[in-house]
């Protein structure tokens, strides 16, 4: 842009020989302001420093310390502008940066002021841009990116037609290089999120990283299996989340964990996940809510699901990284916890009918070609109804079903 040379190219490819047209500017001594210190901000930075040009910049997140360290000089905008040759943005484009370039900026700039974005399209407002570099007051643009891509619209034909436009197709980072370092850098996030050790640079799920962390994973898997278990109880409307633990300190991701298990649980859909579960939830009308409990109860999760009028209670504990431990359903507590792994069948039956209940419970696994492993009966509330449930083998992710089981009411298998 500073030297004209994509306009000097095209016109000797045309057989002219314009020396005087084409002369251009040093860079050298020059002020270059960066607006947006970030990774690429301090790059552009170190490399322009390089051409003897004199870098300042703004960035509301790095401290002039920092920037300091690479030769930016942080200025307040209303600074930057009168002192700037060339403009450069590394921003964003967020409401905050959106026609960071405009009207009023060009105003308060030296007459022919050169601006580049390569960032993102609409940082440069592009009326005000071809205003200014129609009346001189711009005196060069370099840009990679555009509010509409590909620029169709008829006003872009007069703005990219300027003499003083050097424009490419968003070629930012169409290196084979970079696409490689791109295609890597991504297998390599999923491989690390698959072996559980954390998630790198989602920018959809904020909380997701923070889910991953080793500290907050225990509670992932506990949310999401007292939120399967609350797909036992039918229709629920609503999930009250009750952190007992005081030592728990990042509470933002637990509606996500709870309601991927809830819809996992309702569906059997494998691909519901910590992202797409709270845009679903919307969908379906659940709705959940976070709080803290003045009880003390370590490493103890409460949900409160409302099915109808009626509302129940799941309690349950972290028992490691990768179990919970199912405490109690409906204030009904399963003593020393039950292990909410493998495929779990829930029935209901009457407290006193324990032995029966359970041999029921084998009969009916029987006919359908499975055992259970172990068997579990909860204390029965004031109705003198328990619930029991099974654990089945060999291991299944297909739902059971065993409504014709005698004896016993069967509610629901679940694969946790
Ligand atoms: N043209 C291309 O092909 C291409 C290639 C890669 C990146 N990009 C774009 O370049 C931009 C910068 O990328 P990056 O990797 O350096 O991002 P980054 O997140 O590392 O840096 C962005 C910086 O902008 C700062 N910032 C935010 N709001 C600001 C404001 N109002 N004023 C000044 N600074 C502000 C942030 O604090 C941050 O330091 C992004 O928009 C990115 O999408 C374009
Ligand atoms: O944000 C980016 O990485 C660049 O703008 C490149 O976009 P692309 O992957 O569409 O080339």
């Amino acid at each position: 842009m500073a030297r004209n040379i994509p306009q000097a190219c095209a016109t000797l490819k045309n057989g002219a020989w314009d020396r005087k047209l084409f002369s251009g500017n040093e860079l050298y001594g020059k002020t270059l302001a960066i607006l947006g210190l970030g990774r690429i901000g301090k790059e552009v930075a170190l490399r322009m420093q390089s051409y003897g040009m004199k870098t300042i910049g703004y960035d509301p997140i790095v401290p002039a310390e920092v920037s300091k360290e690479f030769g930016v000089e942080s200025l307040p905008l209303d600074k930057i502008w009168p002192q700037a040759d060339f403009i450069t943005v590394h921003v964003p484009l967020i409401p905050q940066t959106k026609h960071l370039i405009n009207d009023d900026v060009f105003s308060r700039c030296k007459k022919g002021v050169r601006v580049v974005n390569v960032a993102r399209g609409g940082i440069i407002d592009e009326e005000s841009l071809l205003r200014n570099l129609k009346s001189g007051q711009c005196g060069g643009a370099g840009l990679d990116v555009f509010v509409e891509e590909p620029p169709k619209s008829e006003y872009y034909k007069e703005l990219l037609n300027q003499p003083k436009m050097v424009c490419t197709p968003h070629l930012g980072a169409s290196t084979s290089e970079a696409q490689l370092r791109v295609a890597e850098e991504i297998a390599e996030q999923f491989v690390t999120f698959f072996k559980g050790e954390g998630l790198v640079g989602a920018v959809n799920a904020g909380s997701l990283a923070v889910a991953m962390s080793a500290s907050n994973k225990p509670w992932l898997i506990l949310a999401r299996s007292l939120g399967i278990v609350t797909s036992v109880l039918g229709s629920v409307s609503n999930i009250e989340i009750t952190v007992q633990d005081p030592n728990m300190k990042e509470t933002s991701f637990l509606p996500a964990a709870v309601v991927s298990g809830h819809l996992y649980g309702t569906t059997g859909d494998k691909n519901i996940n910590l992202i797409n579960a709270m845009p679903l939830a919307n969908e379906k009308g659940i709705k959940l809510s976070v709080a803290k409990s003045d009880s003390v109860e370590p490493k103890t999760l409460k949900l409160t699901a409302t099915v109808g009028s009626a509302k129940f209670v799941v309690v349950g504990k972290s028992a490691s990284d990768n179990m919970g431990l199912l405490t109690s359903i409906d204030n009904n507590s399963f003593a020393g916890g039950l292990p909410m792994d493998g495929s779990l069948v829930f029935f209901t039956g009457t407290g006193s009918q324990a032995g029966s209940g359970f041999s029921s419970i084998e009969a009916a696994l029987a006919k359908k070609n499975y055992a259970a492993s172990a068997l579990y009966r909860s204390t029965a509330g004031q109705d003198q109804v328990a619930w029991y449930v099974a654990r089945v083998t060999p291991d299944t992710k297909e739902s059971i079903d065993l409504s014709d089981s005698t004896g016993i009411k069967f509610i629901s298998s679940k694969y946790f």
